[in-house]
């Protein structure tokens, strides 16, 4: 550290004793246990059910309940007041329902304080107070910290001085505030740090929801999904990507998002939609059997539905020419369409094809865009990087992101790491320069950041690259040989729609090849462990989410309905606390409103993936590393200012 940095420093450490308090507080926070790390993926759009695990912290909080409770409380009143914590907004009103009187109803506050104040004190024991304090409700610090910090085995809540307090609250009409306050407070320490291992985006209705959730969260990270930078790639000014986006939208009725709540003009895809395209079986949009769609409407989504899936197509085939090391030559599928006869040749058989909308395409240059799909696309571009809400959300998309991460000793990814069937990484030439591994996920990442900054380049190799990752064979996020998305509308034969996994996908089960991968990513073999999202459990069939001896463990949280009947379950979150990893298995999410109603909790059975031999400090992980170079900084200020 150089001295003008010191200089600056001291500024802030202005006196011996703010630099010993700090150096004695960090010191302090190093032998603190680990924070609880909370791990979710695949939420494709469902904020109902996140919300759900976001707030009852896949299960801690009711855990935390029971330790101090069971003993007390029947099991109706643990689950009562477990949903209070959960959503303290609704669940006072519909309480407030059962008392007959005000003197019912104070005493009720009465109790749930005390209640919520020595749930707190419990969940916060191993944080500082400094830490504790930043979690409380600002305007009621004062008052919880007195209520908190003196009540102990020695005093109780019966005491005059505590009693005044809480009537005071009461009376003054702050109770409700006070409670909400608390049960929030409550969600915030049970855990501290949140992992998303990618899809926020696409097939469920609410994505930007749950991107507003993570930005108020208290500390997140994500790691990017296929999903995820589909929809970096659309902002960034891949056309391709964009044209993707929109045709998942419609497929699965979510248009509103795209209209409504990012403010994208849809009306010039809706004109060319109606002029070219009539109803089409195939391109129905999926509808969830609680969504109520007129006929009209559905018609109208049919239509646009086919207008971005034929610009979709269209746009691949020039990327796939310009990128030769794409290796994609295959998915030129428009060109290897006899229209005259409606069949498709693919790896050498050919298929009948049906249901289809060919009717811009002209087949001496079926990857020709008519002016009008080509000014409508850049009209949705124009939009769609002009959208405030939109920017927003992709800038903390990318503040927050990265393609993996390496936390605490383990490796968060979403998709995989492309290996060859002996369990080799993959490799790939980009610009004459071959990547594997690491350097591969690295390139990527590079490529995408540079065309999320750029996002008037278009055709660029960093923009072409985003769309790579989306649906590339040796891309990271996807994982599969190709995406069948054009057999899948219009060839009735499934064997081509079937879509080839990367050989990861069963290496992965062998502990050796997870130890190489942690080895490649300067990882601890013997310690840490792959976090994986993306793949569906097939619980059903008998699928294990810790599998390689538990080197790797799969987490796809299954928040998405549309493949519930896939899994059995709904998914998977996992927890890693000072005391080790757990499993959090969860059944189906129904409603908010069963939740408050009824105390469902869709948790089901806790598995311990590794336990810690001694309980894991702060000191062991990545804050702690962090913490220890403050401290180090402190210390060379207190050298250089203040033991002359
Ligand atoms: O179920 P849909 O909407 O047809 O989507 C299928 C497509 O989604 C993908 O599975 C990618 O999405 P996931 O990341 O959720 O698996 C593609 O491989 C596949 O082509
Ligand atoms: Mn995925």
């Amino acid at each position: 550290m150089n001295t003008k940095h010191l200089d600056l420093l001291a500024q802030i450490y202005d006196s011996e004793e703010k630099v010993v308090t700090e150096i004695i507080n960090l010191e302090a926070i190093l032998n603190l246990p680990k924070g609880t790390e909370h791990f979710v993926s695949d939420l494709h759009g469902e904020y109902q059910a996140f919300q759900h695990v976001l707030r009852n912290g896949s299960g801690k909080v009711k855990e935390k309940i029971e330790d101090i409770y069971k003993k007390v409380l029947t099991e109706k009143e643990i689950k009562e007041f477990a949903t209070l914590v959960y959503y303290p907004e609704e669940k006072i009103q519909l309480l407030k329902n059962n008392f007959d009187n005000e003197r019912e109803l104070h005493q009720w506050y009465t109790v749930i304080i005390e209640r919520m104040i020595k749930l707190i004190s419990y969940a916060s024991s191993k944080y500082t107070r400094s830490k504790l304090r930043k979690a409380l409700p600002n305007q009621f610090v004062y008052i919880i910290e007195e209520l908190l910090y003196k009540t102990d085995e020695f005093t109780n809540f019966k005491e005059p001085y505590y009693s005044k307090i809480v009537q005071q609250i009461i009376s003054l009409g702050q109770a409700d505030k006070l409670i909400i306050g608390l049960a929030y407070t409550t969600q915030r320490l049970v855990v501290d740090h949140l992992h998303v291992v990618g899809d926020i985006y696409d097939r469920g209705p609410e994505p930007d929801k749950i991107m507003e959730a993570l930005i108020n969260y208290h500390s997140v990270d994500i790691q990017w999904g296929n999903h995820d930078v589909l929809w970096i790639g659309a902002f960034a000014g891949s056309k391709v990507c964009l044209a993707n986006i929109l045709r998942i939208c419609a497929r699965y009725n979510n248009l509103d998002i795209i209209e409504d709540v990012y403010g994208i003009n849809l009306r010039p895809l809706l004109n060319l939609a109606e002029k070219y395209y009539g109803d089409n079986p195939v391109f129905r949009p999926k509808i969830q059997s609680d969504v109520k769609i007129s006929e009209e409407e559905q018609l109208q989504i049919t239509k646009i539905h086919q207008a971005i899936a034929m610009i979709q197509f269209k746009l691949e085939s020039p990327i796939i020419k310009r990128r030769q090391t794409f290796n994609m030559a295959e998915r030129l599928l428009l060109e290897k369409i006899d229209y005259d006869n409606s069949e498709i040749t693919i790896h050498g058989k050919t298929y009948p094809l049906e249901n289809t909308c060919f009717a811009t395409v002209n087949p001496e240059q079926p990857d020709q865009l008519l002016e009008e799909e080509k000014q409508v696309m850049d009209k949705l571009l124009f939009s769609v990087q002009h959208s405030e809400k939109l920017a927003r959300h992709m800038n903390f998309l990318m503040k927050k992101g990265s393609l993996y991460l390496k936390y605490n000793g383990n490796l968060l990814i979403h998709g995989c790491i492309p290996l060859d069937e002996e369990g080799n990484m993959e490799k790939m030439v980009i610009e004459n320069k071959t990547y594997a591994g690491r350097e591969l996920l690295d390139v990527f990442e590079h490529y995408l950041r540079y065309s999320f900054a750029h996002p008037e380049e278009t055709d660029d190799l960093a923009t072409d690259m985003v769309w790579y990752l989306w649906t590339g064979e040796y891309s990271s996020l996807f994982g599969k040989r190709e995406m069948t998305t054009f057999e899948r509308y219009f060839i009735k034969d499934k064997a081509t729609h079937k879509e080839k996994k990367n050989p990861y996908y069963y290496l992965r089960e062998n502990d050796e090849v997870c130890r190489n991968i942690l080895t490649e990513f300067d990882l601890n073999p013997d310690q840490g462990h792959i976090i994986n999202g993306h793949t569906p459990v097939k619980e059903i069939e008998g699928e294990n989410p810790i599998k390689a001896n538990g080197k790797i463990i799969v987490i796809d949280g299954g928040f998405s309905k549309a493949y519930h009947s896939t899994t059995g379950i709904a998914g998977y979150t996992l927890l890693y606390n000072s005391y080790g990893m757990q499993l959090v298995a969860h059944k189906h999410f129904n409603s908010k409103e069963d939740v408050l109603l009824n105390g469902t909790d869709v948790l089901s059975v806790k598995r311990l993936v590794d336990k810690e031999l001694e309980r894991k400090k702060v000191l062991e992980t990545n804050v702690g590393e962090e913490l220890i170079q403050e401290i180090s900084i402190l210390n060379s200020l207190m050298e250089y200012r203040y033991m002359k």
